[in-house]
Parts: C-alpha cells; sequence; structure tokens
C-alpha cells in the first residue's frame, strides 16, 4: 500500500476537525497553517503543560493536543492518557504497536544510486542527519550490536545508502551526512543528487527518522532539511541523539536545543511531528523508537 500517496490525498483536503483516522500517521501539512502555540514548554507533553493553562476549554485542549502529541491511527484522542505517551517524546502509542525487538539483522549492500536499492516490498525506516549526529550509531544500538554500521570520530564515514535487512522483514537504510563541508566535491555534489532522489522515489519508505543532535543548538541545516522533507510529503520522526551529553556546545544543555528546536519546527506544522529523545551510549529512547517504529510499520503494512 502506497502510503505517502493516501496521506498526500487525505492531508490535501483542508480540515479543522480533528483528523480522520487515515490521516494521523503523519504530520505533512507544512506551511499549512501556523497554529498559535499554547505551551510556553514545547517539551512538556500535554497533560503536563495543559495545567498551565487558564482552564483551558475542551476545544482548546483538543486543539493543544493536536498540536503538541503525535497520536497514531487507531487512538481517539479524547482516550489519551499519560501513560500512553512514551516517556522522552510527544509519542503515542496505539494499537498498531507490537512486536518491535530486533532478532536479527544482516547487511543487505550498498547503492550509490537509489535505483540500485533493493527492489522488494519490504517497508523501510531512511537514517538521515548532519554527519557525525549519531546515524550509524543509532543503528547500532538498534539492533544491539557494536559494529552493524560503521561509526567513526571523522565526519563523512558513510558515503553510500545501506541496507540492512532486519528480522528478515523491514529494512533500516544507513544514509551518508549531509553537511560535512570538508568532504570531497564530488562526494557532497552526490548527496543531493542521489539522496534527494532515494527519497522522492522511494515507495517502500515508511519514515524517515531524521537525527538531531542535542549537544547544539538547532543548526540551519538541519531546519532546511526537516523544511525540505515536509515539502515534499516525505513523513518523518526527529530523533534527537546525544542526550546524554549534559552539557551541550556553546553552554547550552540538551533540553534547551531541543526545545529551542522545536519552537523553530512547530512554526511550519499545523501538527508536531514525532519526537524523542535518545542516546547511543545509555540506551536512553531505544526501547521506545522501536515501538514507535513498529506501530508505524504494522500500520502501512496491513
Ligand atoms: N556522547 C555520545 N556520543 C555519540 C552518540 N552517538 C554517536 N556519538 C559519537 O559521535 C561520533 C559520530 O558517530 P557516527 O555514528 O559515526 O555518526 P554518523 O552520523 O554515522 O556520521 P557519518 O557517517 O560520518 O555521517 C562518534 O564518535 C560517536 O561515538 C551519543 O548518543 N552520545
Ligand atoms: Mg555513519
Amino acid at each position: 500500500m502506497l502510503l505517502r500517496g493516501r496521506l498526500f490525498t487525505l492531508l490535501s483536503i483542508p480540515s479543522l476537525h480533528l483528523p480522520s483516522l487515515k490521516s494521523l500517521p503523519y504530520n505533512l501539512s507544512f506551511n499549512y497553517f501556523t497554529q498559535k502555540s499554547l505551551n510556553p514548554n514545547p517539551k512538556s507533553n500535554f497533560h503536563i503543560s495543559a495545567s498551565k493553562i487558564t482552564k483551558p476549554s475542551i476545544s482548546d485542549s483538543a486543539r493543544f493536543a493536536r498540536t503538541v502529541l503525535f497520536v497514531p491511527p487507531g487512538v481517539d484522542l479524547d482516550e489519551v492518557t499519560e501513560e500512553m505517551v512514551l516517556p522522552g517524546s510527544n509519542i503515542v502509542v496505539g494499537p498498531y504497536a507490537g512486536h518491535s525487538q530486533i532478532k536479527e539483522v544482516e547487511f543487505v549492500k550498498s547503492s550509490s544510486r537509489a535505483r540500485d536499492c533493493p527492489r522488494d516490498d519490504r517497508p523501510e525506516f531512511a537514517i538521515l542527519g548532519r554527519s557525525n549526529v549519531g546515524k550509524s550509531s543509532l543503528i547500532n544500538a538498534l539492533v544491539r550490536k557494536k559494529e552493524v554500521a560503521l561509526t567513526s570520530k571523522k565526519p563523512g564515514k558513510t558515503q553510500l545508502i545501506n541496507h540492512f535487512l532486519v528480522n528478515k522483514s523491514w529494512y533500516i537504510v544507513d544514509l551518508p551526512g549531509y553537511g560535512f563541508a570538508k568532504a570531497p566535491d564530488s562526494a557532497r555534489t552526490d548527496w543531493s543528487s542521489f539522496t534527494k532522489g532515494y527519497f522522492l522515489n522511494r515507495e517502500t519508505l515508511v519514515a524517515v527518522l531524521l537525527l538531531i543532535d542535542a549537544s547544539v543548538p538547532p543548526q540551519k541545516i538541519d531546519l532546511d532539511c526537516a523544511s525540505w522533507l515536509g515539502r515534499n510529503n516525505i513523513p518523518l520522526t526527529f530523533v534527537f541523539t546525544k542526550c546524554d551529553k549534559m552539557k551541550g556546545g556553546k553552554g547550552t544543555r540538551p533540553d534547551e536545543n531541543i526545545r529551542n528546536f522545536q519552537e523553530l519546527i512547530r512554526q511550519n506544522y499545523r501538527e508536531h511531528p514525532p519526537w524523542i529523545m535518545t542516546s547511543s551510549v545509555t540506551g536512553l529512547g531505544r526501547d521506545e523508537l522501536l515501538l514507535h517504529m513498529s506501530q508505524l510499520r504494522n500500520y502501512w503494512d496491513q
């Protein structure tokens, strides 16, 4: 089933009502309209933050929850409780969440062009982000193996589209990082053509996990990337990495950086895309992210 095509059709119909079941999984209505923020602290979830609003009316609360939480298919917004929100995220767990642990993973192939990628109907998640943000480390953490994807202190380690088959049923895709100014010219040019080609043509892409380094303040290149994905109706989940670094770059802490990033992102989305905090060092967010991926995958699969 072509989820993207399905969603595109649905979201092109403007609606001020709560989203329908099928239109819930992603927030693709980029720049559709700017929802005025009711919450001064985007990091908080609905239940915590709602108490800060003076006597919210039901409609205000519903609108607020819609802009803050990621409510998956099969969940009625009115039935969402705090326990249903994954810790360190805005993601509500719904009935499509299922088996999420990774039992086996095998490297399948590296491709230099989108059309060389594996040709089967298995769903896949692409891992995208700036060079050195921790893409390969996140993959290793998710699969609980040290060296499935090669990591390096030197940016630009991953140069190809790398497919890893998980539990013989779905793919994780490690992509070259963007924003690596020191890459050879050829490598930089290739990124925009072949990676963009991959995003625009990959029909089995369930979602992009866009990794954002929580140890540094918001970077324009990340905002530009999120903007490009949004404009092209490519579903994404923000995965904040390196949340173990207590003191981030330029003296700002990860939680401040995350909050500032979200404030900037919120201006462009009617509903906030799913986001989650992770650390490949401590394992923070790993099981939660896998559960989130399982509900996206199972919904896509049906
Ligand atoms: N403290 C901390 N360091 C991390 C984390 N994730 C990655 N790193 C470190 O960041 C550096 C880059 O990690 P990689 O996983 O190779 O990054 P990448 O995004 O795959 O990089 P490219 O393939 O070059 O684009 C390595 O030194 C990692 O050890 C994390 O969660 N916490
Ligand atoms: Mg890498």
